[in-house]
């Protein structure tokens, strides 16, 4: 058979609509459409081609760059594209880039800790790209712990100005992305003094090179920080050291947001939490998890479309070979990692939910979500990239010696990726974050404060901490409320163990360094309710389109029960199933890959594609 027959057959055993499937995808059949013709707009137009990126030297991977950012930038003005289709057109471009930086952190820094003054100052000059802003908060000796960043921004009130200084060899920025050879100017993070006296870390906003010739301005020096990982991949992007030797800013280019300081020199705290100087990290980090859904898709994608394809033993009688699709290893790696892409993405659309809620309640001074909001952005980041990452890499085994190819699109994929597990908070660090809200919440169980969003099964602890789950057949593993309340109970006891474990220490702090790692696990524990409770939540709305709504529950299914299966341990140990149940869902598991179907459009497309990158890679 050729390709073009497995293709027809495959597409023959889609038993969904596969259009309503693309629109559940996209969140709207608006947001459907601008993807699908902003894709053809990038797909169409040569400068943005990327077959020949990985064998590009990183001069010229760069000079390429910044004609694509230049050519997106034309293009957006041309076509008068609005900020959502501006947005997909740079993630189509899809190469990392200063941009992401400029309008990804440097602009909602400004915006988000900026009082009306300063964002009227700055805002214009960024929207109009006259002035190329980064986001410099990580430091050489300093990433993970903020509060130890070592750049000073000393106050000189005879002058009405800041003095920013690198003191040590570890104070100098290192990594930030667009400063290494781009950017004019700098969000830079540092310590206030005023009168001698150390406020911690503000936002301060910093240029760097002349906007007449970029060379450096007196007292910085600037750098990119060379090679990263992988060929391609992230080393179109810029990262940058700086160094700070007594440059003299206006006071006003603190952001003022957040605290003051006034022309004597006098430290003013807003009645606003101090987090709030973190809250770019927050804005980041929820785009981050909107983004694992993409990055997973697409490695699903070429993994699926290639084991449709390709065969291997089991021919009778000069018959064809197996698909390797149809080999249950095949189908118990693959369909998880598939499932795993939808529950991210609906995972993702309820936290850009979550987020523009906390945005309209820190307006109006109600700062009672946020505490909340901060574990949901870091533990989802964390739990979403590490799995994609995982994911990336697992996909590339299962397209064989294949997936070692770059013309696969497979390792560059995963060198860029894979930095996602870092930056914007160490995944393990970020988890710790989750374990603190969780152990906070645990201790105040008994104080009459009700637990509400996430966190709200923590009220029924009670129950939760002795139920015991009703599964006897297989099937029973189809209900939601079976499988909902598996989850609710893991994660309960996991948590309250870890409180009770914490007891034992002399202090609290001694306690969470002994039980990290248990920390860890029950803030993942916690993490994945959230993502399986919310897929079930989106299983509840009114779905159209022919099958579509049975697909995804079965994906639901085979999501939530290969993570019982994978946590089969925390599962049983914490008495919420027993390994009779544990095998029963195991049992359900192989029953439901069957049912997975796929749609396969542009498989005869793939594999030519797939040989015309093959002949190009090969002409070195
Ligand atoms: C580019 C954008 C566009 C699209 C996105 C897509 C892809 C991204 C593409 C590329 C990435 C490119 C750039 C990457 C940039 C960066 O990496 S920027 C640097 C990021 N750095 C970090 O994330 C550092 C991680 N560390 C921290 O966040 C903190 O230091 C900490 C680990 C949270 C510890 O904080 P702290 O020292 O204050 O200590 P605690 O005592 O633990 O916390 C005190 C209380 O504050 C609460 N808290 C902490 N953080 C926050 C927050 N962000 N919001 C709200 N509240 C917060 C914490 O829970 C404590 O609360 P308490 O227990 O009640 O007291
Ligand atoms: C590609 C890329 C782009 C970046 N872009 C930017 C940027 O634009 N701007 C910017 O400011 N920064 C940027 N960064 C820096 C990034 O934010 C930091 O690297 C990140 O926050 C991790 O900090 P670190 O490097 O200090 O790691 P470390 O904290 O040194 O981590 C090293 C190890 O120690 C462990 N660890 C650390 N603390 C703890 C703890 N308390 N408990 C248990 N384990 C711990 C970690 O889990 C990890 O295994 C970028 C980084 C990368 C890789």
């Amino acid at each position: 058979m050729e390709a073009l027959d497995y293709h027809a057959e495959e597409r023959r055993k889609a038993e969904f609509d596969v259009e309503e499937m693309k629109i559940v995808w996209a969140g709207s059949r608006q947001a459907y459409e601008i993807s699908d013709r902003v894709a053809r707009l990038v797909a169409s137009d040569p400068v943005f081609r990327k077959d020949n990126r990985t064998m590009l030297s990183r001069k010229d991977l760069f000079k390429d760059t910044l004609r694509k950012a230049a050519h997106a930038w034309k293009r957006i003005i041309e076509l008068r594209l609005s900020e959502e289709e501006a947005s997909k057109l740079r993630f189509f471009v899809d190469q990392p880039v200063f941009t992401d930086l400029h309008w990804g952190m440097f602009i909602p820094a400004i915006k988000g800790q900026g009082n009306e003054e300063q964002q009227q100052k700055w805002l214009p000059m960024a929207y109009k790209m006259q002035i190329i802003g980064c986001y410099a908060q990580t430091e050489l000796g300093h990433g993970s712990n903020v509060q130890g960043l070592e750049t000073t921004a000393t106050f000189d009130p005879e002058t009405d100005e800041f003095v920013i200084h690198s003191p040590t060899l570890t104070s100098s920025k290192w990594w930030p992305g667009g400063l290494g050879k781009v950017s004019t100017h700098a969000l830079i993070y540092a310590r206030l003094i005023t009168d001698g006296q150390d406020h911690g870390v503000h936002g301060f906003i910093v240029q760097l090179r002349s906007l007449d010739d970029h060379l450096p301005l007196p007292g910085i020096t600037v750098g990119d920080i060379g090679m990263k990982f992988g060929s391609g991949a992230y080393n179109s992007m810029d990262n940058g050291v700086l160094r700070f030797d007594h440059v003299r800013i206006l006071r006003d280019q603190m952001l003022m947001g957040v605290s003051q300081v006034t022309r004597e020199g006098k430290f003013m705290q807003s009645d606003v939490p101090r987090q709030l100087v973190y809250g770019t990290m927050v804005y980041v980090r929820q785009k981050i998890v909107a983004d694992a859904s993409c990055a997973l898709s697409r490695a699903v994608c070429i993994a699926t479309r290639y084991s449709v394809v390709r065969r291997q033993f089991g021919s009778h009688n000069g018959g064809p070979e197996t698909q390797v699709i149809d080999y249950k290893t095949q189908q118990s790696r693959l369909f998880p990692l598939l499932a795993s892409a939808y529950a991210f993405r609906f995972v993702g659309e309820w936290l850009k939910w979550l987020y523009t809620d906390v945005t309209q309640r820190l307006q109006a001074s109600d700062f009672s979500t946020l505490p909340e909001v901060h574990a949901c952005t870091a533990g989802l980041k964390s739990v979403t990239t590490s799995a994609t990452a995982d994911a990336i890499e697992e996909c590339r085994k299962l397209c064989g010696g294949h997936g070692y190819l770059s013309s696969s699109g497979l390792p560059e994929l995963f060198a860029v990726y894979v930095p996602a597990c870092t930056y914007e908070g160490d995944n393990v660090v970020l988890l710790l974050q989750v374990a603190r809200f969780l152990m906070k919440t645990v201790s105040q169980l008994g104080s009459g404060k009700k637990p509400v969003g996430t966190i709200a099964y923590m009220g029924r602890s009670e129950h939760l901490l002795q139920c015991r789950c009703e599964v006897e057949r297989a099937e029973d593993w189809l209900k939601p409320n079976v499988i909902l309340e598996a989850f609710e109970a893991r994660a309960a006891r996991m948590s309250v163990t870890c409180a009770k474990n914490l007891n034992n220490f002399a202090n609290q702090e001694e306690g969470f360094a002994q039980l990290a790692t248990d920390l860890a696990e029950a803030a993942v524990a916690h993490v994945q309710l959230i993502i399986v409770s919310k897929f079930i939540e989106k299983l509840q709305q009114d779905i159209p389109g022919k099958g579509v709504k049975r697909q995804l529950e079965i994906l639901f299914n085979v999501y939530a029960l290969s993570l019982l299966h994978k946590h089969l341990g925390d599962f049983v140990a914490s008495g919420c199933i027993t390994p009779k149940q544990g095998a029963l869902a195991n049992e359900q598991l192989r029953l439901l890959y069957s049912q997975v179907h796929f749609d396969n459009p542009s498989l005869l497309l793939y594999m030519v594609l797939l040989l015309e990158r093959l002949l190009q890679s090969t002409s070195f």
